[in-house]
């Protein structure tokens, strides 16, 4: 029995919805997996040189928590194809959790129930914005309060993502730290205006929309200053002809809403990291609508 789980990345936050919305995108990462008599890693791409490829790598690691759980012990051969950039907001982390997840009901031939593989993954990540929607694709709302509630709702086809990568490594620990405790009464409710105007703007495709409702004041006003010049990105973002521009999860990609004009978005908000000296890229992703998924069986 030898398999692939592919999952998908996400982009959550959406500017005022932290920890609140996410988006699957069509950009995975696969990890194939076969039994052994002992465990071991392989990794090839994003991560090659810096993951570690003992038991403490995190696909191993929810891997083993979720057979542990089952009440299980079998070693496996993990090759991880990493294709989404590390410490970047694009959710690198919930895919090996998320795979780990899946590997484990297929080798147990078992599954898990949502709150099941909810409760395995908060173990390692206690927020659901990346790991819901690398598990269920698609746009995701969730709310957690000790139990998860969670709602997929439909997103315009038409709208694709520019996701902006700079060669900026940001931890998710990181840039959590720099968020402060507690928050002005104006501030919460200012951000409680914006994702309902978000959520109500993708319903009815009002994308005019969509630059008001991406404004926060929970968690960019704080992260800015992790991402040179980055009110700066969003405007050029903007004037190149995005709806809307954002920080991806916890960064430091830069994510952007756009129907047209894809590359030129894409370009005038690298040529500020080019200008600064910072090596950039772009990618223009759809949303992926499936989520993790056992993609192929590799042989016998
Ligand atoms: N593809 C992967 N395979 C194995 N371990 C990973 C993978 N991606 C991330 N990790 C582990 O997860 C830890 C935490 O990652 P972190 O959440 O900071 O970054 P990220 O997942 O790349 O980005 P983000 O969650 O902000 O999108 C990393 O130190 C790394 O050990
Ligand atoms: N909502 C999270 C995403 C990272 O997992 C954050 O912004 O910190």
């Amino acid at each position: 029995m030898k398999f692939k789980v592919s999952v998908p990345a996400s982009t959550s936050n959406l500017g005022p919805g932290f920890d609140a919305l996410g988006l699957a995108l069509t950009l995975y990462n696969d990890f194939i997996v076969e039994p052994s008599d002992f465990y071991s890693v392989e990794i090839e791409g994003e991560g090659a040189e810096e993951l570690p490829k003992d038991e403490t790598n995190l696909f191993l690691r929810a891997y083993r928590s979720t057979m542990e759980y089952l009440g299980l012990n079998r070693p496996i051969k993990v090759k991880l194809v990493n294709r989404i950039p590390l410490g970047r907001g694009l959710g690198s982390s919930a895919t090996a959790i998320v795979g780990g997840i899946l590997a484990a009901e297929k080798i147990s031939g078992k599954e898990l129930s949502l709150p099941e593989v909810i409760d395995v993954a908060f173990k390692f990540e206690p927020h659901p914005d990346n790991v819901l929607p690398a598990y269920t694709g698609g746009f995701v709302v969730a709310a957690t309060n000790g139990d998860l509630s969670y709602i997929k709702l439909d997103w315009p086809e038409e709208l694709k993502v520019i996701i902006v990568v700079p060669e900026l490594f940001l931890s998710t620990e990181e840039s959590r730290s720099v968020l402060p405790e507690k928050y002005d009464r104006k501030d919460v409710i200012f951000n409680i205006q914006r994702v309902s105007l978000l959520l109500g703007a993708l319903q009815k495709k009002d994308f005019g929309l969509l630059k008001e409702a991406v404004k926060d004041r929970v968690h960019q006003p704080y992260r800015c200053d992790l991402i040179p010049s980055f009110w700066e990105i969003l405007s050029e973002g903007y004037k190149a002809g995005a709806y809307a521009v954002y920080l991806s999860g916890a960064g430091s990609c830069i994510g952007a809403l756009a129907d047209k004009n894809f590359d030129e978005i894409g370009k005038a908000m690298c040529n500020v990291f080019d200008s600064l000296g910072i090596e950039s890229r772009y990618l223009i992703l759809d949303v992926d609508r499936e989520g993790a998924r056992i993609e192929e069986e590799l042989d016998g």
